[in-house]
């Protein structure tokens, strides 16, 4: 049987999460409509595409924050539950800091997970470390800078090893340096073998991190499939002309 044109099926093998016709419908209107995409394990993904196409709602839904109206999400080839959920952690686009020190914030999150109180301070030593933070262990965490916070609340994330990371624009805002710091880390969170899914506005950003994208416009996804390929060759109108730097309005 023929799919519906508005369904694009990504050809991904070795699939963490799986997205059946997921569509969220308020006030009339499918901010995400009809999405179907596969993401693989292992891999960093990145979503795409212009202001308002339902990047972050995709997000939330795919963790589980909202429920769609209609559709489904394949945890590993089973329903979304609360153990699948468990093995998932996000990262906002302004983390959530606790009221706590830097240090204070990640002993917190490794108590939660049930890391025993002996083993926290090398681990909290450890995570320090890996963000750069070490010189400010005990500066109120919500004192830090944009990109301090993000690195933060990255490698808080990466408590208990999550399977999958998701990320909603990481790097808004940042400069060129803090955005490095920030990719570096996801590379590492990757490297450490956690599925990414990233949300970002930067083109660069998904030349230089992804292996695979996906386009959203107005809430319908218009490409998916192996970065190499389709930030050189998108076939669809909408990501050409977002590759382009055209305004396309549909
Ligand atoms: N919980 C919600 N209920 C109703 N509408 C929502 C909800 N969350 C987001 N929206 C709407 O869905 C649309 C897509 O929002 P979303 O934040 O996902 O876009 P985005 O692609 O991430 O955009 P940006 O790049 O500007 O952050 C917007 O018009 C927004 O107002």
């Amino acid at each position: 049987m023929r799919e519906p044109a508005n369904i694009i099926r990504a050809d991904f093998g070795g699939t963490l999460l799986e997205t059946r016709g997921l569509t969220y419908r308020a006030d009339g209107t499918r901010f995400v409509d009809d999405v179907s995409l596969r993401l693989r394990e292992g891999r960093i993904t990145t979503i795409l595409g212009p202001n308002g196409a339902g990047k972050s709602l995709l997000l939330r839904l795919i963790h589980g924050l909202i429920a769609p109206t209609s559709g489904d999400v394949i945890w590993n080839g089973r329903s979304l539950d609360a153990p699948a959920r468990a093995a998932q952690a996000m990262v906002f686009q302004r983390p959530v800091m606790m009221r706590r020190s830097v240090a204070g914030n990640l002993r917190f999150a490794l108590k939660v997970k049930g890391v025993p109180r002996h083993a926290r301070a090398a681990q909290v030593e450890a995570l320090l470390t890996k963000a750069g933070l070490q010189d400010m262990a005990t500066r109120p965490a919500r004192l830090l800078s944009g990109g301090e916070q993000q690195k933060l609340a990255i490698v808080r994330a990466t408590i208990g090893a999550p399977r999958m990371l998701m990320l909603d624009e990481p790097t808004a805002n940042l400069d060129p340096s803090a955005t490095r710091a920030v990719e570096t880390l996801v590379q590492d969170v990757q490297t450490q073998g956690t599925t990414v899914v990233m949300v970002t506005h930067d083109q660069g950003q998904a030349k230089r991190l992804a292996q695979d994208v996906a386009f959203l416009q107005s809430g319908r996804l218009a490409e998916a499939g192996p970065a190499a390929r389709l930030l050189t060759e998108p076939q669809s109108r909408p990501m050409k002309a977002w590759l382009d730097g055209e305004l396309y309005v549909d």
